[in-house]
């Protein structure tokens, strides 16, 4: 699925069903609505993406800061920080029950056939496990400013994988917008304050912190642009419970191999350790697991619903404009400094924003013009 040329009309509503835009999908008629092949996107569409956008920035957002927390208050545990990153996935039971059973969700595959999509979740899942693991782990190797410089190529990759995979168009807006929010992530990276010392980090430790992060960054673009051809080609369903069936059950899988990793490992045994050395206590201990993992689901359901109602790359800057928000909580959460480098940062990614934004007006526009001519 290519957003900028994308076509479709997202939107109408009947009994409570949500139609997202999926524009290699067959085509569904909404009267009054902007014509699918047309391309032009009605103000629902408008309105799911902005909903999903807000997902994204307010999940991710306190996802992290609440990560944060977690080891400033003596959490240490990869397998618990890979293990909230998908684990409040029954809450999305919450938000099937608002869709009835007649709104044709169809299941967890629509119409496609349940052997195949059972197959894709596993894979999907395992592979979002593996994602999840390097990205924690990277950071047990590495100096944050390091992580933050090679996880801003994420971006990078998705277009690559979003080119290869989704036929994404590429323009010169979407060029703009990419470099100038790798930028403003790496930025973030370069002006990491330093507290820890990593000297005596041997060189093949080093490395393989090198080799997980980027393996992260590859990993997470790959996952985003493998839903949206699994979304365009195997489930053609395009309702907000199939959206959420495809998260709860990556979730699902990704959840029962890091519990595998936590019990394998022996790091449960650490988990009432921890409860009971975290400076703030063992029900705040608690809450932070808890709330963290409500974060990440906010924060996935609304990377899902992107991904399927613009596209994979779109589903990727919008993670990345939120990395640059993070800085002014944290001014007043941890007393961080607020130094120019960081609005600098912010600046940026705003304008990277704006630019693909710019892109999405164009080809709507384009496309009004095309289905008023035609
Ligand atoms: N690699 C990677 N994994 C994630 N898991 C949740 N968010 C991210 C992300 O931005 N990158």
């Amino acid at each position: 699925m290519a957003d900028a040329s994308a076509g479709n009309n997202a939107g109408s509503t009947s009994n409570a069903e949500v139609q997202i835009q999926i524009p290699a999908g067959p085509p569904k008629a909404e009267p009054g609505a902007p014509s699918k092949n047309s391309g032009a996107k009605n103000w629902r569409w408008w309105m799911m993406v902005s909903v999903d956008v807000f997902f994204v920035v307010a999940g991710q957002t306190s996802a992290t800061l609440l990560g944060r927390y977690y080891y400033h208050q003596g959490g240490s545990s990869n397998w618990i920080s890979m293990f909230v990153q998908t684990a409040g996935f029954p809450i999305l039971f919450l938000a099937l029950l608002c869709f009835p059973k007649s709104s044709g969700g169809g299941g967890a595959s629509g119409d496609a056939p349940v052997a195949k999509v059972a197959v894709i979740y596993v894979v999907l899942g395992l592979v979002i496990a593996a994602d999840d693991m390097m990205y924690a782990s990277g950071l047990k190797y590495l100096p944050v400013s390091t992580y933050s410089l090679i996880c801003a190529s994420q971006l990078a990759f998705n277009v690559i994988f979003s080119y290869v995979l989704n036929s994404q168009k590429l323009t010169g807006l979407i060029f703009n917008a990419v470099i100038l929010l790798t930028l403003s992530d790496a930025l973030l990276g370069v002006n990491h304050d330093e507290t820890e010392d990593m000297s005596g980090m041997p060189r093949g430790k080093y490395l393989m912190g090198f080799l997980l992060t980027l393996g992260a960054s590859g990993t997470y673009s790959l996952i985003l642009s493998l839903m949206q051809l699994t979304f365009e080609n195997v489930i053609k369903k395009h309702t907000y419970m199939a959206v959420l069936n495809m998260q709860i059950y990556m979730a699902l899988v990704a959840t029962i191999a890091s519990m595998v990793g936590l019990f394998a490992s022996g790091e449960w045994r650490m988990m009432t350790e921890e409860m009971d050395t975290f400076r703030s206590g063992q029900f705040s201990y608690f809450m932070t697991l808890v709330w963290t993992a409500v974060s990440w689901q906010i924060t996935s359901v609304g990377v899902v619903g992107l991904v399927f109602e613009v596209s994979s790359l779109f589903s990727n800057v919008i993670c990345t404009v939120s990395l640059p928000i993070v800085p002014p909580f944290a001014v007043l959460i941890f007393h961080d400094t607020m130094d120019g480098i960081k609005i600098i940062s912010m600046l940026i990614a705003a304008w990277g924003f704006v630019s693909y934004l710019m892109q999405h007006f164009i080809d709507d526009k384009k496309a009004r013009k095309a289905a008023a001519g035609g």
